[in-house]
């Protein structure tokens, strides 16, 4: 192994996948390893994740990340170059405390989780392995069940439906790659259907088609329509997951569906999934209801958790303590893991150890912005999380991701074991 101190350290302005700058950094080791990472962005975020640093004013909407890569040339830089990039805990411990804030509001989440990334990536670099392999040794065979978007909706879609996330999974397929094969053909048959009946209006922010609905239960049923189409058996071998973001239409108990021009309380949103459940094969449901809706988050996995996924993303924001409060209340029982909602490798980490602490599930997530950055499929594995959540086809900083695991399942070959359904997060009775 080179030696992994870290000799440079620089940060750029490159573009995200919504026309966006974001945070590219670079790390140099003193072998002459390197590495390079580029921080994600949400559209649907919690209250309780930490901030990217974006600049304001009126250039590119606001979204402009010169502050944040100030951050990495200026600040950062100068306190980790000298460290050890193979000692992620103590430069993240150095990274955390230069912010200075609760919530890496000062440098940027954007900022620090570049830096972690790349750093993470030149120390595998300087072993000689890629990060899945750095990260999780010999060990690390376990390639994850996708999730992956048919139908986008929600903030990634105009709000043209009020559910965010039309997704499907394959419990019964036998490896990561015929889980792909599966999935691009329900995703095709899908566009088929809806172009058929004049409901198709394009590519939504994750590759999902972009509907053109009356009401939200249209999608559960052309999604049925579709898995059959592709010819396959809904429910056993292709569910359905959503991810209901309610955070995004629902507050203080009420629940506002724009598209069918009505309010739920809590108990009617319950009533309304439960009644989702019963009707189609829905596998795993992700944030059923808001950030600030504990009670009915823990009454929903009351009803469900023995028997379905219950997912929690706006309502744990990748946070090790969240999840053990959760825990303790019979909230969700499986916990969506997002680097940039945490801004460091090991406070990310900490969460999914979290979940494993409490018996929850783990889904590694990337976010709507994205980019070519591949690091979320090397954690997912090197972690054996188990699942990964990214966005579909017809995007290509999407499929980057779903194509780096496909090489990594050819490259284990007989060692390779795939998720399957056995991963799906179940609430202990
Ligand atoms: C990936 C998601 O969307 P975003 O990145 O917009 O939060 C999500 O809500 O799970
Ligand atoms: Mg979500």
């Amino acid at each position: 192994m080179s030696s992994t101190i870290i000799a440079s350290v620089r940060g750029r302005r490159v573009w995200d996948s919504r026309g966006r700058p974001t945070v590219e950094a670079e790390v140099r080791l003193e072998g002459g390893a390197r590495g390079i990472a580029i921080a994600p962005a949400g559209a649907s975020t919690g209250s309780g994740e930490a901030l990217d640093r974006r600049d304001g004013g009126t250039a590119f909407g606001g979204y402009d990340v010169k502050g944040a890569v100030a951050s990495v040339n200026e600040e950062i830089a100068p306190r980790v170059t000298g460290m050890d990039a193979a000692d992620q805990a103590v430069l993240d411990a150095a990274l955390i405390a230069l912010d200075g804030t609760p919530n890496k509001s000062r440098l940027g989440a954007n900022a620090t989780l570049a830096v972690s990334m790349a750093a993470a990536h030149a120390a595998a670099h300087a072993n000689g392995k890629l990060l899945w392999k750095h990260v999780g040794g010999d060990g690390a065979t376990l390639l994850p069940l996708p999730q992956i978007q048919i139908l986008g909706g929600g903030a990634h879609a105009g709000r043209r439906v009020d559910i965010q996330d039309f997704l499907v999974i394959c419990p019964a397929a036998t490896s990561f790659a015929e889980a792909l094969d599966w999935t691009a053909e329900v995703y095709r048959a899908a566009g088929g259907i809806m172009k058929d009946r004049g409901l198709l209006q394009g590519v939504a922010d994750e590759g999902g088609w972009w509907p053109a609905f009356t009401a939200n239960e249209q999608a559960l049923e052309t999604l049925v329509a579709a898995i059959e189409r592709a010819g396959f058996k809904p429910g056993t071998q292709v569910a359905i997951a959503l991810d209901i973001a309610a955070t995004d239409f629902g507050k203080g108990g009420r629940y506002r569906l724009g598209l069918e021009g009505r309010e739920l309380d809590t108990d009617g949103m319950i009533r309304m999934l439960l009644g989702w459940i019963d009707a189609y094969p829905i596998a795993s449901i992700e944030d059923p209801l808001a950030e600030d809706d504990a009670a009915g988050f823990a009454a929903f996995t009351r009803e469900v958790g023995g028997r379905i996924q219950v997912v929690g993303d706006d309502f744990l924001v990748t946070d090790a303590a969240r999840v053990h409060e959760a825990a303790k209340a019979g909230a969700a029982n499986t916990v969506l893991i997002k680097p940039n909602q945490r801004g460091t490798l090991t406070e990310t980490k900490a969460a999914w150890e979290a979940a494993k602490e409490v018996g929850y599930a783990g889904i590694v997530s990337a976010r709507s912005g994205e980019t070519e950055d591949v690091t979320i499929v090397h954690l997912a594995l090197g972690w054996g999380v188990g699942q990964l959540k990214v966005g579909s086809f017809a995007r290509s900083e999407r499929m980057a991701k779903w194509n780096e695991a496909l090489r990594i399942e050819e490259g284990l070959g007989a060692r390779a074991r795939f998720a399957g359904g056995a991963v799906l997060g179940r609430s202990r009775r």
